[in-house]
C-alpha cells in the first residue's frame, strides 16, 4: 500500500480518502485513508480519544447528532458516496453500525429490540430469515425474548447490540470497541461471533481499545493516534511489529500471546504515515 496515493475510491468494499472531520473548532481526524475490502474484518486500533468512534460516525453519518461534521474528504461503499448521506441512506446501502456501549432500548424487550433493526424492512421473509440467523447466532437471545433488554448481563447487551444490527441485513457491520467493559470469556465469545458473521459474508469494520483480540481476527490493521493513521499494515505483521506490542499489546503479556499465536508473519510490509 502506498501512503500519499491511495488509488481513486473502489467498487468493492468501503473506501476512505483523505477524510477529515471536526467538532465545531475542535478537529478530531484528518488525512484519514483506509479501505474494507469486500468480505473482510479491517480493525482501526487506538487509545482513548485517538478518533475511533469518529471515524466510525462519519461512515455511518451519526456525526451530525454530536455536532460533528466531515470538513474534507471522501467515503464510498460499492460505488455508493457516504460522505454527506444521512444515517437511514448509509443504512439503505447496507452499512450498519454497532454504537460504543451497547445502546439497547433497556425498557423494550429483547424481541422488540431485534424488531426495531428491522424497521423499515419491506421484505416480510427477508426479516424473518434475519431474525432466524440472529437467534441461530445467539440462542440467548431466544430465550430471553421477552425480557427487558436492561436486565440482560452486559455481554448479552452485546450480542442484543450486534443481533439489532444484523436484523437490517447489512452488507458491512461497523463495531465500535463490543468486548469494552467484558469479562475475558464474555469477550472471546463475541469475538467468535464476529468471526462467524464473516464467514456468512459480512463485511466487519472493527475499532477497538483490545489490540489482542481485534489484531487475531482481522486481516489488516490501521493504528489511529490524535487523528491520524501512524502506521498499517496486515493484522499478523503488525501483532508481531515492535511498536504495537509495547504500546499496544504490553510485551510479555502471556493472554495476548495467546490470543495472538498462529498469526506468523511472512515479512514485514508495514506503512508508517507520518515521519
Ligand atoms: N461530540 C463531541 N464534541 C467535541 N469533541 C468531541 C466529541 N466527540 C469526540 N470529541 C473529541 O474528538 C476526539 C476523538 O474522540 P473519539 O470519541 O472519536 O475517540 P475514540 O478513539 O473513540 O476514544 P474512546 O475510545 O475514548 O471512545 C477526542 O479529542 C474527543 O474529545
Amino acid at each position: 500500500m502506498n501512503v500519499h496515493d491511495p488509488g481513486p475510491p473502489g467498487d468493492s468494499g468501503l473506501t476512505v480518502r483523505d477524510l477529515a472531520v471536526s467538532y465545531g473548532p475542535v478537529t478530531a481526524l484528518r488525512g484519514i485513508s483506509l479501505d474494507v475490502p469486500r468480505g473482510s474484518v479491517v480493525t482501526v486500533l487506538g487509545g482513548n480519544g485517538a478518533g475511533k468512534s469518529t471515524l466510525l460516525r462519519a461512515i455511518s453519518g451519526t456525526l451530525r447528532f454530536h455536532r460533528g461534521g466531515i470538513t474534507a474528504g471522501e467515503i464510498g461503499f460499492d460505488r455508493a458516496r457516504l460522505s454527506g448521506a444521512a444515517t437511514s441512506a448509509v443504512v439503505s446501502h447496507g452499512v450498519v453500525q454497532v454504537p460504543e456501549g451497547r445502546k439497547v432500548f433497556a425498557r423494550m424487550t429483547v424481541e422488540e429490540n431485534l424488531r426495531a433493526g428491522a424497521l423499515g424492512a419491506r421484505d416480510r421473509r427477508a426479516a424473518a430469515e434475519a431474525r432466524e440467523r440472529v437467534l441461530t447466532l445467539f440462542p440467548v437471545l431466544a430465550e430471553r425474548a421477552r425480557q427487558r433488554a436492561g436486565l440482560l448481563s452486559g455481554g448479552e447487551q452485546q450480542m442484543l447490540a450486534i443481533g439489532r444490527a444484523l436484523m437490517a441485513r447489512p452488507k458491512m457491520l461497523l463495531l465500535d470497541e463490543p468486548t469494552l467493559g467484558l469479562a475475558p470469556m464474555m469477550a472471546a465469545r463475541i469475538a467468535d461471533t464476529v468471526r462467524e458473521i464473516n464467514s456468512q459474508g459480512t463485511t466487519v469494520l472493527l475499532v477497538e481499545q483490545n489490540a489482542a483480540m481485534a489484531l487475531s481476527l482481522a486481516s489488516h490493521a490501521y493504528v489511529l493516534e490524535v487523528g491520524e493513521i501512524v502506521l498499517s499494515g496486515p493484522a499478523a505483521e503488525l501483532a508481531e511489529s515492535d511498536e504495537v506490542r509495547r504500546r499496544y499489546l504490553g510485551i510479555g503479556d502471556d493472554r495476548d500471546e495467546a490470543l495472538l499465536s498462529g498469526a506468523a508473519p511472512a515479512r514485514p510490509a508495514l506503512t508508517r504515515w507520518s515521519a
